[in-house]
């Protein structure tokens, strides 16, 4: 919703209204990608999804809220021009750099904790890799571990527009945020915060010693409720029930943007972000139990007739295989070469 007065806001200025590496990895030719499941279907070929505007999925409830078509968006950097082809669009996910619970293995869910300098230094390697690649939206969750990382991120991109967080909490935070330049928004990323992205919520074992509660509980309960789709941890959230969250929001809020050819990057967590890739590369319920997600490796789709092929993880920012992708990335690449020389 923000998001969507933002974009309204750069239009018409109105007054009121306004606006890993232990890694879901897999190996993408040089790309490093290690995917640590066994059978999963991560090939090193690109993956198709089916039509991502009406499909229902085996994911609790969820399904896409939308069905509007596709459309070629004027103002993806993508696209370049307003040709009637299809147009298509970049989405990078990344878990938050190390915080510092990560660092003491604690749970952490839905505390929110800083990065460590570690973590910091993920975030902004991982800017690094995707300094290339065009950003339109920027999507965090509301906990600071993933805003840090987005922002750290950032300060990489060689395009060098400026991420702003949108406030619409209230009012008073919409009126008292507005810019009224449109020469300056041109040069701004709307940044939207979530809680729906938050990490799943650990209930009973916030703040407790991963190690300890396995010591304790056994190394087979703790996995089961680290690791399984529908087991909750005590009080707390299981897979099953954030993808419910994450997901309806990325289908009702993000997939549109996309639809609209609008480049993505979400700065999210481990869970939030394994279900969200669990619809994407649709996975079984199965299947998502041996995704890992290291912190700070950025991954890459691009959403291109209306389906999601999955890219791997940019190495860096000189990679050639990144900018083989798809010839638009490249040119992308190409014209900031051009801009910044
Ligand atoms: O919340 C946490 O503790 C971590 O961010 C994710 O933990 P997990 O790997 O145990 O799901």
């Amino acid at each position: 919703m923000a998001a969507t007065m933002f974009h309204q806001a750069i239009g018409t200025l109105e007054p009121r209204g306004h606006i890993g590496n232990s890694a879901l990895h897999q190996e993408c030719g040089s790309i490093p990608m290690r995917l640590m499941a066994r059978s999963l279907k991560f090939g090193t070929g690109p993956l198709k999804r089916e039509h991502y505007g009406s499909r229902k999925r085996s994911c609790g409830s969820i399904q896409s809220s939308s069905s509007s078509s596709y459309q070629t968006s004027e103002c993806n950097p993508l696209n370049g021009n307003t040709s009637k082809k299809p147009s298509e669009a970049a989405l990078i996910l990344i878990r938050h750099g190390e915080s510092l619970w990560n660092e003491k293995n604690l749970f952490t869910g839905c505390v929110d904790v800083p990065l460590t300098k570690k973590g910091v230094e993920e975030a902004i390697e991982a800017g690094k890799r995707i300094s290339n690649i065009p950003i339109d939206m920027i999507y965090t969750s509301s906990l600071i571990r993933a805003q840090m990382t987005a922002m750290l991120a950032m300060t990489q991109h060689r395009r060098k527009k400026v991420p702003i967080v949108m406030h619409d909490e209230n009012e008073q935070a919409k009126a008292w945020s507005q810019i009224f330049s449109e020469e300056t928004k041109k040069q701004c990323i709307p940044v939207v915060t979530a809680w729906q992205l938050n990490e799943r919520m650990y209930g009973e074992l916030q703040g407790l010693n991963k190690q300890e509660t396995a010591d304790k509980y056994g190394k087979e309960q703790v996995h089961e409720w680290r690791r399984s789709y529908d087991i909750p941890p005590p009080n707390g959230e299981s897979l099953e029930m954030c993808a419910e969250r994450a997901v309806a929001y990325f289908t009702q809020q993000i997939e549109p943007q996309l639809r609209a050819g609008k480049n993505v990057m979400i700065a999210a967590h481990g869970n939030s972000l394994r279900s969200i890739i669990m619809y994407l590369d649709k996975l079984t319920s199965q299947e998502v139990i041996s995704l890992e997600l290291s912190t700070g490796i950025p991954m890459l789709y691009i959403a291109k007739e209306e389906k999601y092929i999955r890219r791997g993880s940019p190495a860096a920012p000189t990679e050639a295989g990144v900018y083989a992708y798809t010839k638009n990335l490249a040119k992308y690449r190409q014209k900031l070469d051009e801009m910044l020389h």
